[in-house]
């Protein structure tokens, strides 16, 4: 038994190697570009909404493999007439999606938007704790008088599509650049500001209105546009409202209102996941201090 076993291994090994010396650089060409294309499609996949949707396809073809296991013939009968229509409307759902891609393919500087970007100019443009002071300043001021405000500030899923419908700023976050966009009877003031990484990227942007018909009565188009595009896309939207002065944060389709400056910083902190770098900026801080203190101390 024991030596059949052991045959059996030796029958695979021989013909990995018959394959392996079969292998010429066309192979490995292809294998490379197979890899590039797979991280390329996962990388555009996780900046769409589509990203999403491939969850959801992998719960379903899970279920399906305990399906097949189990040799369900009904459902597994259905699902194969199913799988036709279900390639169509799965093209058709993410026709826009499949639309930016094929433009980005034709743009000089695809490689950027997949992640091929120079790391220190990246980790520059980040989003950063300057940039939550700066922008919970302006909301607090904005407040303050009244000034009505929104600002979406871009996750992992991107927010080009709706840039589209706005105006080039690209400029780094202020507080008073913010303030002065939102100022009443301002070419730039209506509309939506779009913050990715610390820069303002485009101002007066369409977005998406909510149909949730929870949201109070007494909200406008304001924060209905801020609570549809963070229903659309994982983006983190504060609104100022221009009625009361109330500070709101839409996120994953919730409203959260009446914050206070203090509760705005934590929460973008909180939602930008920049707990974690504080906590480690914090120790390394108090780090540097115990050594200088240790050190001063062995001096005396
Ligand atoms: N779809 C949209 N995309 C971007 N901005 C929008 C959109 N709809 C409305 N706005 C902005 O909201 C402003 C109108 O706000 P409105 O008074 O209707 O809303 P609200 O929620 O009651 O806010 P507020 O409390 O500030 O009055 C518009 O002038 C425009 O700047």
């Amino acid at each position: 038994m024991q030596w059949q076993w052991l045959k059996q291994a030796d029958d695979y090994l021989n013909s990995i190697k018959t394959y392996a010396n079969t292998v010429d650089l066309l192979d490995v060409a292809e294998m490379l570009i197979i890899a590039f294309l797979v991280y390329y499609i996962l990388a555009w996949m996780k900046t769409t909404r589509s990203w999403r949707m491939l969850k959801g396809l992998i719960v379903i073809f899970l279920f399906l493999a305990i399906v097949y296991i189990m040799e369900m013939t009904t459902i597994i009968r259905l699902a194969q007439n199913v799988l036709g229509f279900a390639v169509t409307a799965l093209i058709v759902v993410l026709q826009p999606e499949l639309r930016q891609a094929l433009e980005q393919l034709g743009q000089k500087n695809f490689l950027p938007s997949i992640g091929f970007s120079d790391s220190s100019a990246k980790k520059e443009d980040a989003f950063s704790e300057r940039t939550v002071n700066e922008i919970t300043k302006a909301c607090a001021e904005m407040g303050k008088v009244k000034t009505g405000a929104l600002i979406v500030i871009e996750r992992v899923e991107s927010l080009k599509d709706y840039e589209r419908t706005g105006i080039e700023v690209d400029a780094i976050v202020s507080s008073q650049l913010l303030i002065n966009i939102f100022e009443h009877n301002t070419p730039l003031h209506d509309g939506a500001v779009i913050v990715r990484g610390n820069r303002i990227t485009y101002a007066t942007c369409y977005l998406p209105l909510s149909d949730n018909l929870g949201l109070s009565k007494d909200l406008g188009t304001r924060h209905r546009a801020g609570v549809g595009i963070s229903e659309a896309t994982d983006s983190l939207t504060l609104i100022v409202s221009e009625e009361t002065g109330g500070i709101s944060v839409a996120h994953e389709g919730k409203l959260e209102r009446h914050l206070n400056a203090e509760e705005l910083k934590s929460k973008i902190r909180q939602i930008m996941k920049m707990d974690g770098e504080e906590d480690a900026k914090g120790r390394h801080r108090r780090k540097g201090k115990g050594k200088a203190k240790g050190e001063e101390q062995a001096a005396e």
